[in-house]
């Protein structure tokens, strides 16, 4: 099987003369982030031979911190999918299960950080993308808040739900590559300043969770698998050991999220994959005079199956007659979801739940079932729709089969360092 975790591995030096917080450290780089002069193909091949003349702020302040990158992750194409196995370029290894999908679809950045390539990884979560395959491979992922960081030069796939986030061995790993991209940026509007309770969300990691009240969504756990679900509870138990409470809490509208958020990501999709059109980004085609032949041919040979399905289906969603039946109704479902959460978060300061509701699938086995691979985000899904952070933390393996499981903890808007701080506790 072939096994990819880097697309490109060009290595590009930071700023070698900073004494940046990065200075050292490598880092590898999930290949929807664009790198100035270097190859950002989004797993697809519609994009082989992209390369940005432009760095995303992300990069901007990884070189100015002095970090080497290392290279271009693997990820399923475009972010669609939770295996990396959609990806143009072939499947990632699981380091940590080897003949497991490492998750996705930042897989190759999880996987990266796992067998120890990188020290640090960049990922992007539209739906679970960082915290799936950080589950998966047994290692910190965090999916910051809505706004926390920048998204100018991340290739859109669902501009309303995504955010660029890092990977980590520890949780402190991961917080400090966060102090680095987190901040406002004049080049994406939504982003904003935050005030830190303390000097850094590295700072935050010191596993003091004393007094911390945890509320566990029944929702979010009577779905999983036995083996998650024992691991789950074991963890639990250890934060309680430290001086955590936890308490069982209700978020009844999760039942529509994975419904809700597939048809507002495939839309949002749908719009902004327009732009693959041959002319302005993709392979040229011989089809002769006519724009919508030419369209249509390119897009048939660049795209992969996943990629196809979701156009197709975000289209309709979007379509005059279909629109408020759909794309309406799922916009109506986020409100419920956000509505849910911030009640379930007054009564505790954290919420936590197995990250996913299974172990890593073997290769091969989810990839032509996208009902499967829907289903399995229907944890990390809600907090999407939510706009809130969360963070994974291996959370041990499955007495079932002895494969890594992840403990997600989700707190309240910009709350990240409060998230930092209750997972650290379980290293
Ligand atoms: N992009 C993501 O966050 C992964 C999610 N499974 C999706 O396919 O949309």
């Amino acid at each position: 099987m072939a096994d990819t975790i880097f697309i490109t591995d060009e290595r590009i030096d930071g700023d070698t003369d900073a004494d940046g917080p990065l200075a050292g450290c490598t880092v590898a780089i999930k290949d929807n982030i664009s790198t100035e002069g270097v190859r950002t193909t989004c797993g697809s091949a519609m994009l082989e031979d992209y390369v940005p003349p432009y760095d995303a702020t992300v990069v901007s302040r990884l070189k100015d911190a002095g970090a080497t990158i290392v290279g271009k992750t693997n990820m399923d194409e475009f972010g669609m999918g939770t295996t990396t196995e959609t990806s143009a370029f072939g499947p990632t290894d699981n380091p940590a299960a080897p003949g497991h999908v490492p998750g996705g679809s930042s897989g190759g950045s999880a996987a990266a950080v796992a067998a120890g390539e990188a020290e640090l990884a960049l990922g992007s979560d539209t739906g679970g993308s960082i915290r799936c395959p950080a589950a998966f491979c047994g290692v910190v992922g965090i999916k910051p808040t809505y706004g926390l960081v920048s998204r100018y030069g991340l290739v859109a796939y669902g501009n309303s739900l995504e955010q660029i986030g890092p990977f980590g061995e520890t949780v402190e790993d991961a917080a400090a590559l966060l102090d680095v991209i987190a901040g406002p940026d004049d080049r994406d509007a939504t982003t904003r300043a935050v005030e830190l309770d303390g000097e850094s969300y590295a700072d935050a990691a010191t596993g003091d969770v004393d007094g911390l009240t945890i509320g566990v969504p029944t929702e979010l756990v009577e779905g999983a698998d036995e083996g998650v679900v024992d691991t789950f509870w074991d963890a639990i138990a250890e934060l309680e050991a430290q001086g955590a409470e936890y308490h069982e809490v209700s978020l009844p509208s999760v039942e529509h999220a994975v419904e809700a958020y597939y048809v507002i990501a495939m839309s949002e999709a749908s719009s902004n994959l327009a732009r693959f059109d041959g002319v302005r980004y993709g392979p040229e085609t011989d089809a002769d005079g006519n724009w919508n032949e030419a369209f249509s041919a390119v897009r048939k040979e660049g795209f992969g199956d996943e990629v196809k399905r979701r156009i197709l289906l975000g289209t309709y969603a979007l379509s005059a007659g279909y629109h408020d039946k759909y794309y309406k109704k799922a916009q109506d479902a986020r409100a419920w979801v956000k509505q849910d959460f911030d009640e379930a978060l007054s009564e505790a300061d954290v919420l936590a739940s197995p990250t996913m509701p299974v172990t890593p699938f073997e290769q091969g086995e989810s990839v032509d079932d996208p009902l499967q691979m829907y289903l399995a985000d229907a944890n990390t899904v809600p907090v999407n729709l939510a706009d809130l952070p969360a963070i994974s933390v291996p959370a041990g393996e499955s007495d079932a089969d002895g494969l890594p499981v992840g403990l997600q903890l989700v707190g309240p808007s910009f709350g990240e360092e409060r998230l930092i701080r209750a997972a650290s506790a379980l290293e």
